[in-house]
């Protein structure tokens, strides 16, 4: 006989002590069945051994009925007991060698991984599946301290397993407004291996309708999984119409459609910005016709979300980090297009830990900096920080470590300088726009984010007035968010250019005014003639 055939899509763990009061728990887990849960784990960290033997047998006669395994956390008594189909036991639980060897050859062993180092050794011991967590916090469990790893930890465990093929689930905190962020953001970097499925405990057992609350999360990981293997194409996190805009040309000429759909639209971009920029921010966000909403508290944000057309954040003072959780995750559940802009990322320990905190809250889609800013989260010391500047040269190779960068957030890396390089992880762009008096102003990057954050909204709204429907319930964004980036540069940059170029501008401050002129008056006709763009 041969191991069976799981599905680890809608793994549900049990635990009768979060159920709603009054709610049965057989009724509850019928329910949850019905509702497409896979898998299910018998979890009783405080029953006795008989009382753990009735449920687990009574729970696997439930789940029988719909033809979906039982495992058995921790006990393999139990499981010989009932015949269930395995077991899943955590890292000071029996050794999986041991149970290995008093388990039937076709039991499934399931290993708790918080680690690559742990992830090594499951594969190593012959584990069938690992649970990947604390993915975030939770209180279903008491987590003795133990950090949670985020979808960024997870991804790095992916990557190790990735070659074993052994299938991986995360746990921990997991719930609807984080799922399509979880599946795309843990995606291995080089390999892109991706979950086989959540585990989770509360999102279901406290529900007053599992079934619902089941549905609603086997809709997102079904559409997610179905991406994954319909497409061998990185861009997780956004739809792109494969084979689109692959040439300069192409690429020019959705640039200038995304300038009037902008026009046209007026789609509000909400900004939380740092304080020396929040004036310039809006009004170049008024000058290319979109409109800005620059809210920063957590209330404010979370009803602004569904009306957005797109957010930009921009840590530059860090004074409104609630404001930029919130804000973010709602962009993630509303499937808004969410820039990060994070200034000096590299320049101190708060601002590294607050990115990282950010970053494990929500999934950008665009990410923009300078060398240093790009070099701190791409893990490079080539290039250093002074204040919000970069200081020395660029990269050696800055197309390679956007491109890089791109696969490992799943996000499009936009890398600002004398030349900026945009990737999705697929293609890389050099766009050559721009002029040195961009570097005599305060604030011309942190427009740059906004000018992103706009075009990408009008990306998005091109993507939805053509097609219609949101395809895909998994997808954080849909439309060409590769282009809308690079419109967001571009029309920055050859706005700067041509306000440079004019007689009237003679430094930094006419300049400024300047560049608010042109890029009102810029055109798409005018940025297609001066724009220079390279696909690598
Ligand atoms: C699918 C899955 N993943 C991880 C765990 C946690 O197991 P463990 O570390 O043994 O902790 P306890 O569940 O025993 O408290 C799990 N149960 N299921
Ligand atoms: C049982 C368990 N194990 C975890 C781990 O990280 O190993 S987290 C966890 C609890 C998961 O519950 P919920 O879905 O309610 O957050």
């Amino acid at each position: 006989m041969s191991k069976p055939d799981i599905d680890y899509s809608l793994y549900l763990v049990t635990g009768r002590e979060l159920l709603p009061p009054g709610k049965d728990y057989y009724e509850s887990l019928e329910e949850s069945l019905k509702g497409g849960v896979t898998l299910v784990q018998v979890r009783e960290k405080d029953t006795d051994t008989g009382e753990f033997i009735e449920v687990a047998q009574k729970t696997k006669e439930v789940c029988d009925k719909y033809g979906v395994p039982v495992l058995i956390n921790d006990r393999i008594d139990v499981c010989l007991a009932v015949g269930a189909a395995g077991i899943h036991i955590g890292q000071t639980d029996t050794p999986l060698l041991i149970a290995r060897s008093l388990l039937p050859p076709t039991a499934i062993i399931g290993l708790s991984v918080t680690t690559p180092d742990q992830a090594r050794l499951a594969i190593e011991h012959g584990a069938d599946y690992v649970g990947i967590g604390p993915v975030w916090y939770t209180t279903s469990k008491d987590l003795k301290g133990k950090l949670s790893i985020g979808p960024e930890g997870a991804g790095a465990i992916l990557e190790v397993l990735a070659e074993s093929r052994i299938p991986a689930v995360a746990i921990g905190g997991i719930h609807p407004p984080n799922l399509p962020f979880l599946f795309h953001a843990s995606i291995a970097p080089d390999s892109r291996n991706y979950l086989a499925g959540i585990a989770v405990i509360s999102d279901i057992v406290s529900s007053l309708t599992p079934e619902t609350a089941s549905r609603g999360l086997k809709q997102v990981i079904d559409s997610f999984l179905r991406s994954r293997s319909a497409t061998k194409q990185p861009k997780a996190v956004f739809a792109t119409e494969v084979g689109q805009s692959r040439t300069v040309e192409g690429f020019l000429d959705t640039v200038a459609e995304l300038m009037v759909v902008v026009k046209k639209e007026t789609p509000l971009i909400h900004q939380i910005t740092n304080n020396v920029v929040i004036n310039d921010s809006a009004n170049a966000t008024l000058a290319v016709g979109a409109s800005p909403i620059m809210a920063t508290h957590p209330k404010d944000v979370k009803d602004l979300s569904p009306a957005i057309g797109a957010l930009l954040i921009n840590f530059g003072t860090i004074s409104d980090k609630e404001g930029m959780l919130v804000a973010g995750r709602q962009a993630n559940v509303n499937r808004k297009p969410l820039v990060f802009d994070p200034v000096a990322v590299g320049g101190t320990a708060h601002r590294r830990d607050t990115s990282k905190e950010l970053l494990s809250h929500w999934q950008p889609t665009v990410i923009k900096g300078n060398a240093a800013e790009i070099g701190a989260l791409a893990g490079s010391s080539e290039v250093a920080t002074r204040g919000v500047d970069s200081v020395g040269s660029s990269f050696k190779d800055p197309a390679a470590l956007v491109k890089s960068l791109a696969r490992r957030r799943g996000a499009i890396i936009v890398l600002t300088g004398e030349s900026d390089y945009i990737s999705d992880g697929e293609t890389v762009l050099k766009a050559s726009n721009g002029h040195s008096l961009l570097g005599h102003i305060t604030g011309s990057g942190c427009m740059t984010g906004t000018l992103i954050a706009t075009f990408c909204a009008g990306a998005r709204l091109s993507h939805l007035a053509t097609k219609q429907v949101f395809e895909g319930e998994s997808m954080l964004v849909q439309g060409d968010m590769l282009a809308g980036a690079l419109a967001g540069v571009l029309v920055m940059t050859v706005a700067a250019d041509v306000a440079a170029a004019r007689e009237d501008v003679r430094g930094p401050g006419t300049f400024r005014a300047a560049l608010l002129d042109e890029l009102y008056n810029l055109t798409p006709e005018v940025l297609k003639q001066r724009a220079k763009i390279e696909i690598l």
